[in-house]
């Protein structure tokens, strides 16, 4: 792969995310790419309103979680100094934990999902990922773990049934997404290295 591209990483709560993130960080710097990590949600002031949500699960209608998320991902990706673009710009590979994808597989859940996509991929400043990864793991595995290093569960992980639900719609989207969209989905179901081992595949 060619250097200065936006890379994404989903899944659900717990599958490894940020663990092969900065694994591939430190394979692509090896390769001499600079390599800039991100996250959303951000650490910008929505960012930090929608953690507030999903740490004490705070009752709020689900067009209106999409609608702040959207802003969010708009500041990440339009901010002057810290923004996507900035650093897509400036020659950096960025890799972000999580994207629209997560909007469309968590806010689809109890609101209307071809909704959620529309307002994200109309908007007209939307980067489109150069690469989606999706960490496929079991949701009864990604609930062990959240629940060997959480006290109390967010939002999104009190139960497995609803991280299912969660699984599916991710499956469901990114299906309909891969053919227009470089998508790749991986059992992640294995052991850190094999993961790791997968991802580089398609780095
Ligand atoms: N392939 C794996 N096998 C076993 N444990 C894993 C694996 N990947 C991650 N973990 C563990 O699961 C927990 C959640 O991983 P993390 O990378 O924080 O996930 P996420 O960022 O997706 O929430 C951590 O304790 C991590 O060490
Ligand atoms: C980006 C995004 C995240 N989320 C949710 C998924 C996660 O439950 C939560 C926080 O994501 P994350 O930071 O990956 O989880 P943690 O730091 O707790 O391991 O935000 C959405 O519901 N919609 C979105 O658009």
């Amino acid at each position: 792969m060619e250097k200065n591209k936006f890379i994404v990483i989903e899944g659900l709560d717990g599958c490894g995310k940020s663990t092969q993130i900065q694994r591939l960080a430190a394979a692509l710097r090896t390769r001499g790419e600079k390599v800039h990590i991100t996250a959303e949600p951000t650490n910008f002031e929505t960012g930090a309103y929608l953690r507030r949500i999903l740490a004490e699960s705070q009752e709020k209608d689900m067009y209106l979680q999409a609608a702040l998320f959207l802003a969010d991902r708009l500041e990440h990706i339009t901010h002057p100094e810290s923004g996507i673009a900035r650093y897509l710009k400036d020659g950096y590979t960025v890799i972000c934990d999580r994207y629209y994808y997560s909007s469309f597989a968590y806010q689809g859940t109890a609101s209307d999902i071809d909704w959620v996509m529309k307002i994200n991929l109309d908007c007209a400043q939307m980067l489109t990922p150069d690469l989606c990864i999706f960490l496929d793991v079991n949701p009864a595995t990604c609930k062990q773990r959240i629940d060997a290093v959480r006290e109390k569960p967010e939002l999104y992980e009190k139960s497995t049934s609803l991280m299912k639900n969660i699984r599916d719609n991710f499956l469901n989207v990114l299906g309909r997404l891969q053919k227009t969209q470089n998508i790749v989905i991986i059992d992640a179901n294995k052991g850190l290295d094999d993961v790791e081992k997968e991802i580089l595949k398609y780095v």
